[in-house]
């Protein structure tokens, strides 16, 4: 047991799918996982553990947000073993050429989380994922036809911004799109010396203003899924 999971040791997979969502941890469990089993209830954020393909793997819900997330990955690193941690979750489009239902996988992350600040005073650390596997869930999503967008992203802690067209200063040095804890992950797997990499839905366009509607999401959410774990587990 940790202070935010009641799993036993052991009972928790060295590869770990990461939601946002706790519900879209049951789904993944239900949906993709032979012989799913609860591992945790705590606070209502639901993990499982089962095998996908016949090999061992867990999903766990961490919240919204930085400080959320560094709880759940934090605890998963240090008191149970995980050494792979991808986050599956949704993103805002920064990029008009960036649709709604395309993948983007998080090679870096900036943020405006004071995170980093904290630990490095003025210097600057870029978070980034891992090239092995960023580099597996490219290929798998090229040759399973996935529209897929490879680049940085913004960890915001603000999903509603003062200024809704601020993004633009971001967009206009490249960054694909928003979401609120990629930049945590990465920090917290460099410090551990673990792999982690974010693969994300387009669920909704600054821009254009597009939205999705939830079949869509639960379908494009599957293909994200499908990719993070065949990049996780080698398939
Ligand atoms: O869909 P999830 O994984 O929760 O991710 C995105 O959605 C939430 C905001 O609605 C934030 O957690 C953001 O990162
Ligand atoms: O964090 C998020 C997630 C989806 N859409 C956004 O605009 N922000």
């Amino acid at each position: 047991m940790s202070v935010h999971l009641s799993a036993e040791p052991g009972q928790i997979a060295e590869t770990v799918l990461l939601p946002g969502d706790p519900l879209r941890a049951r789904h993944i469990a239900e949906t993709f996982f032979e012989n799913p089993v609860q591992h945790n209830t705590v606070r209502g954020m639901l993990g499982y553990t089962g095998t996908y393909k016949g090999q061992r793997v867990s999903v766990q819900g961490t919240g919204m947000g930085i400080p959320s997330a560094m709880i759940y990955v934090s605890e998963l690193i240090r008191d149970y073993g995980c050494r792979k941690l991808i986050r599956v979750g949704t993103c805002g489009s920064y990029q008009e050429g960036v649709h709604v239902r395309d993948l983007v996988l998080a090679q870096a992350a900036c943020t405006d989380s004071n995170i980093n600040n904290v630990r490095f005073g003025p210097r600057n650390f870029a978070p980034i994922a891992d090239f092995g596997l960023l580099l597996r869930a490219y290929q798998i999503a090229q040759e399973r036809g996935f529209t897929t967008h490879v680049g940085n992203v913004m960890s915001t802690d603000s999903f509603y911004q003062d200024d809704p067209r601020g993004f633009r200063d971001w967009a206009s040095f490249g960054v694909l799109a928003a979401e609120m804890e990629a930049a945590g992950l990465y920090t917290l797997a460099a410090q551990h010396g673990v792999r982690a990499l974010t693969v994300l839905t387009v669920s909704d366009h600054l821009v254009t203003r597009e939205e999705t509607t939830a079949e869509e999401r639960q379908q494009t959410f599957n293909q994200m899924i499908e990719v993070a774990l065949d990049a996780a587990l080698g398939g």
